[in-house]
């Protein structure tokens, strides 16, 4: 199983406020972007694969939608606005929800009041190790891949400092993927090529 999670520090909770921000300063077209090349491959999707977007410009409670490949169904398509119709879903279902409350959205995607923090913490307690994409990491052809590899991304707001500590403390490893200063979702293309490669 191939995870990854996105830390979308800009993008709203709020349904409406988050479809406005399409192509604007929160680039919310990034969540879409980064589903996309994380679970869809030519007339077909990756079986092995879940999503963490964590949403966390809010005025209640970040919210963390979990996107579960296999049991995806009826996607409605690759394309911006069909994935983002999920988000919109996942994000109104979640409305008035209390703190660390979870909710069942459609098969194959749940909504949770979970803070990145939290999230991290039940994806290690749960064996996956974690990396942290960062181009001054090891390089990732030097990698031996972990049996549960959880790839930990964010938006253009880089992670806070004080999270790296807690991320230390998690076992977290720094890897990159080269020089250049990619998305998100660019990464995503590439750790999956990576992982292809190696025959994961
Ligand atoms: C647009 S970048 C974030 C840029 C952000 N303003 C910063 O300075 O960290 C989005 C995500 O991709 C990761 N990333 C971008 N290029 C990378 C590379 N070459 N290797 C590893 N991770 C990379 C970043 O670490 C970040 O998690």
């Amino acid at each position: 199983m191939r995870t990854f999670v996105l830390r979308a520090r800009a993008a709203s909770t709020h349904s409406q406020t988050l479809l406005a921000n399409v192509g604007g300063d929160a680039h919310s077209e990034i969540l879409a972007h980064t589903l996309m090349n994380a679970i869809f491959v030519a007339q077909s999707h990756r079986d092995d694969v879940v999503v963490h977007l964590v949403l966390e410009s809010t005025q209640d409670y970040s919210r963390t939608i979990t996107f579960v490949a296999a049991e995806m169904r009826d996607i409605g398509g690759f394309h911006e606005q069909a994935l983002l119709a999920k988000v919109v879903r996942a994000l109104d279902a979640s409305a008035g929800m209390g703190k660390e409350q979870m909710k069942a959205v459609e098969s194959g995607i749940t909504v949770r009041t979970q803070s990145f923090e939290k999230v991290v913490k039940e994806l290690a307690e749960d064996g996956h190790q974690l990396y942290m994409m960062d181009p001054k990491g090891e390089n990732i052809r030097e990698l031996d891949f972990a049996q549960k590899p959880c790839f930990l991304l964010t938006d253009h707001i880089p992670m806070p400092k004080k999270s790296f500590n807690s991320l230390k403390r998690l076992g977290t490893e720094k890897i990159s993927l080269g020089p250049t200063m990619l998305f998100a979702s660019q990464c995503v293309v590439l750790i999956n090529n990576e992982l292809d490669l190696a025959g994961f």
